[in-house]
């Protein structure tokens, strides 16, 4: 019998995923609009400044069901007035499918709200793992000083709904407040 390398390596302790089938994929700031609470200051930085970026490990095509997608994602430091960088965030297309997070390096807050719009966040720091509950938007914001790190684990035929966010945005906002995070409800 033949024995074979892995084809996909985690750093463990960078959460870096190393392979020829990683996708590698960067969002700037000029690919956030509207996304953040004052759209006048996210105008006015530099929109070449790179806020996260993600790679993911597709085994199989996206949305087939039965499959697992795995995934690293660094958001880089710093805020939008007083709203920290974060993810877009979104809902699964598959509505009712669920997925890890865990964190591997830095500090944030992972932030999720239901389908009533029920909003509540969760700290990330390396080791912590967070079950993100089907029927839940789910996006994650660096409060740190440093890249926060986090590694995902999701089903292949979930998908992406990023309209609903896009419309309706989240209940509540991540901002730093007298130096602390705090979710303010919008
Ligand atoms: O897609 P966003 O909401 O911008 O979040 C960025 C990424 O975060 C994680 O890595 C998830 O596993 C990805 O599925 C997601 O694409
Ligand atoms: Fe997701």
């Amino acid at each position: 019998m033949a024995l074979f390398n892995p084809k996909v390596f985690l750093t463990l302790t960078e959460g870096k995923l190393e392979g020829t089938e990683i996708k590698q994929s960067y969002k700037y700031l000029n690919a956030l609009a509207g996304v953040f609470k004052n759209e006048t200051a996210r105008a006015e930085m530099d929109q070449d400044a790179l806020i996260y970026e993600v790679q993911a490990y597709m085994p199989v095509e996206e949305g087939k069901s039965g499959g697992l997608f795995f995934g690293n994602s660094t958001i880089y430091p710093g805020k939008v007035d007083q709203e920290y960088f974060m993810t877009r965030g979104h809902f699964h297309s598959n509505f009712d499918t669920a997925e890890y997070y865990w964190g591997v390096k830095g500090e944030g807050y992972l932030i999720l709200m239901d389908e009533n719009r029920k909003i509540w966040a969760e700290k990330m720091t390396p080791g912590s793992v967070h079950y993100i509950p089907g029927k839940v938007a789910h996006r994650v914001a660096n409060t740190g000083s440093e890249p926060l790190v986090f590694n995902a684990c999701w089903p292949s035929d979930a998908g992406h709904d990023y309209e609903s966010i896009a419309e309706h945005g989240f209940s509540a906002r991540l901002l730093e407040v007298d130096g602390e995070p705090k979710l303010v409800e919008e």
